[in-house]
């Protein structure tokens, strides 16, 4: 049991802190934490916190019901102001999936959330996912494809873009070609996307320049803001966010979850292929790939693309070779299940046997369980950082690894000083 501390749970993952509490041997504290009919987040704190170490543990999965991950951010921050005007002598905050890492500097949708809700009404019968590259990986036998892979109409934009400006604006050749001849397929190149005239004719679209906020770093702040003295989280999407605290941050990792699951869970591992499914998170990938000794390959998105929503469309393409063999898909979450879905097919096509994807967080937000039920993937493997009880109900496919002692250990290490680092310095 460890003595003066006091644990505190959000609402997002009830079963994760109470699995982390008994690993430590103390009960939850008592809190209030609802809300008022007009929404407003009501918090209070029933035990006295006092001169404690205390640790609230809030997750940022999908939310249940109308609960959004923006309602477990204020839930957070209220309760941490809430310990320190309670005299606690510490606060952390432990969120096991780090809200807004996502967004450090990357633009999202300006309809919403990145890659939201499918629009496909409910009940609309099996989804007719394709999971191809649009436009598809250039090749002797694929023509390349028209203008802007989002279905953008240039001709159109470009006269409207005139229309606005009072003077013509002029398609470059490869994209007036196809303007003149619908039928033929255009010699459209990446480098168009980046075309002055294009450019700003869809800026003349939009009518406004894109400003896009960059909600990670105010994230930080407000929860530093809040009165929090320490971070301890897990696999932050971009390891350099620590940076954008002045308080201690401490990532933990899902390395050593996904490697025992490798090495219980796959027949003769070692001729499998850890495939990264995006330069991204190609350093994750191989930092498993190497400590097993096994090979690597990395799928590679041809065109950067500029916006979230983009992502969905930019071609893939694989380096290295998986035919016959099995691929171990690794990457640090899915949300949509857009990339490792995508990333399945694309190892099948090229002679995979089977495909598992091994992910730390899985937000599965969206339609994202009816995309993998749907996809060639044979299994999704997950930890519990987010609350994956609904998702495992609907997804045979999806396997769920616990989480919650690797943090109760780091808890207790973080409450006598001992060192984090040495949890994964064998792994
Ligand atoms: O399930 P999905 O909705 O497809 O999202 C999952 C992908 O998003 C994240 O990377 P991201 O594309 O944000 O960029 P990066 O890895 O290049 O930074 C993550 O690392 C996955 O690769």
């Amino acid at each position: 049991m460890v003595r003066n501390i006091v644990v505190l749970g959000g609402n997002s993952h009830p079963k994760f802190v109470d699995h982390v509490c008994e690993f430590l041997g103390v009960p939850p504290s008592s809190r209030v934490l609802d809300q008022f009919s007009s929404g407003e987040t009501r918090c209070e704190i029933q035990d006295s916190v006092r001169g404690k170490d205390v640790y609230i543990i809030q997750s940022f999965g999908v939310g249940t019901g109308p609960t959004t991950v923006n309602d477990y951010f204020i839930e957070l921050c209220i309760m941490i102001s809430a310990c320190k005007t309670g005299s606690a002598r510490r606060v952390t905050a432990v969120l096991p999936l780090f809200p807004y890492s996502r967004q450090p500097d990357l633009p999202y949708a300006k309809a919403g959330a990145p890659l939201s809700v499918s629009a496909r009404p409910a009940g609309a019968g099996r989804p007719d996912y394709t999971f191809e590259s649009v436009p598809a990986t250039p090749g002797p036998s694929v023509p390349r494809t028209i203008g802007f892979s989002n279905g953008v109409d240039l001709a159109d934009i470009v006269s409207k873009a005139s229309l606005a400006r009072g003077f013509p604006l002029h398609l470059p050749s490869a994209a007036a070609n196809i303007t003149s001849h619908p039928q033929q397929q255009a010699h459209f190149t990446t480098h168009d996307y980046e075309n002055p005239t294009l450019i700003m004719a869809v800026q003349a679209k939009a009518g406004y320049k894109q400003w896009v906020a960059q909600a990670g770093s105010l994230a930080a702040d407000l929860i530093t803001c809040a009165g929090a003295d320490r971070v301890l989280t897990c696999d932050l999407h971009e390891s350099t966010y620590q940076g954008f605290f002045d308080i201690p941050v401490d990532n933990l990792y899902g390395r050593p979850l996904l490697k025992r699951y490798i090495q219980q869970n796959i027949e003769n591992y070692k001729d499998a292929v850890i495939v990264s499914p995006d330069a991204g998170g190609a350093k994750r990938a191989t930092a498993i790939a190497d400590s097993l000794g096994m090979p690597f390959a990395l799928i590679h998105k041809e065109r950067r693309p500029t916006k979230i929503t983009e992502r969905q469309k930019a071609t893939m393409m694989l380096v290295g070779d998986v035919a016959s063999r099995v691929c171990i898909l690794v990457d640090d979450l899915a949300d949509t299940a857009n990339t490792i879905t995508r990333a399945a097919k694309l190892l099948k096509n090229e002679g995979a046997l089977r495909v598992y994807a091994l992910l730390t967080h899985g937000v599965l937000s969206g339609d994202a369980i009816a995309r993998i039920n749907a996809s060639a993937l044979d299994r999704v493997v997950v930890t519990n950082t987010v609350a994956q009880d609904v998702h495992a109900a609907a997804c045979p496919k999806l396997v769920v690894l616990d989480m919650s002692s690797m943090f109760a250990e780091a808890i207790r290490r973080v409450h006598h000083g001992e060192s984090i680092s040495v949890l994964f310095q064998y792994d």
